[in-house]
């Protein structure tokens, strides 16, 4: 059902070096437009900076995108994924530690690129996060095992603030193809989201 590119370690770690900081650096640029209070002629002198920048990388287009690649030995590189992409500078991004066969946590900084309600990260960011890490999990972190949301529940505790966000999913039963798992999302101050979902591993 998903395109995959096939690509070795090398290819990975060398395109991986090149675009990482690319990625970085626009998430900072956001981050400064977020937060900057300066006069006309500064504005004015950073969009066309950012704009001369944007037309160098346009000039050299890639003749195909390449959403996520895999290596001989199994790894699964997500290149543009909207919640781990190393090339979207809109991913935070999620990394997920696998703390065991059933279960993982992502810890991550989400700042003002992911409000909502002021102060807050806005409802439909908290879905994602609790998609990628439900799925996942549901992954088993593998590809060959690939598990796609079905059907996600969510229930709104309170809102969540910006800042250091925990997160944790676990697999609490699976039947046959389908895997039921539960998560949720704490900020400092405890539990803000919790979700329950039911993720169909792919026919191969
Ligand atoms: C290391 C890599 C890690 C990658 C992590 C990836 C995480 C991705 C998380 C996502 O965001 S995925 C994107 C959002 N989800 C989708 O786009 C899925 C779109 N839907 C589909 O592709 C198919 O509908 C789906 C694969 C979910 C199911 O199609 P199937 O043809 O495989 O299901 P089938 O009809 O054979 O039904 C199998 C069982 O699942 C049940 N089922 C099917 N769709 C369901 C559904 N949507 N919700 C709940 N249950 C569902 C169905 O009733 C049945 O139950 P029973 O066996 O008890 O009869």
């Amino acid at each position: 059902m998903w395109d995959f590119a096939e690509m070795s370690s090398d290819e990975v770690a060398s395109l991986r070096a090149r675009y990482e900081p690319l990625t970085q650096s626009i998430r900072e640029l956001i981050d400064a437009a977020l937060h900057v209070d300066a006069d006309n002629q500064v504005v004015d002198q950073a969009k066309a900076q950012i704009d001369a920048a944007a037309e160098l990388l346009r000039a050299h287009p890639a003749s195909t995108r390449q959403g996520m690649a895999l290596t001989p030995e199994g790894e699964s590189i997500p290149w543009d994924n909207l919640g781990n992409g190393i090339r979207n500078p809109l991913a935070p991004p999620l990394v997920v530690e696998h703390t065991g066969p059933t279960s993982a946590r992502i810890d991550v900084e989400l700042g003002a690129a992911y409000e909502g309600p002021p102060g807050h990260v806005h409802g439909g960011y908290c879905a994602l996060v609790l998609d990628q890490i439900l799925g996942e999990v549901a992954s088993r972190g593998s590809i060959e095992t690939v598990a796609a949301t079905g059907t996600i529940s969510l229930r709104y505790l309170r809102p969540t603030k910006l800042g250091r966000l925990h997160v944790e999913a676990e697999i609490q039963r699976t039947e046959g193809r389908k895997i039921f798992i539960t998560g949720h999302i704490a900020d400092e101050d405890g539990t803000t989201v919790t979700a329950e979902g039911l993720f169909i591993v792919l026919r191969q």
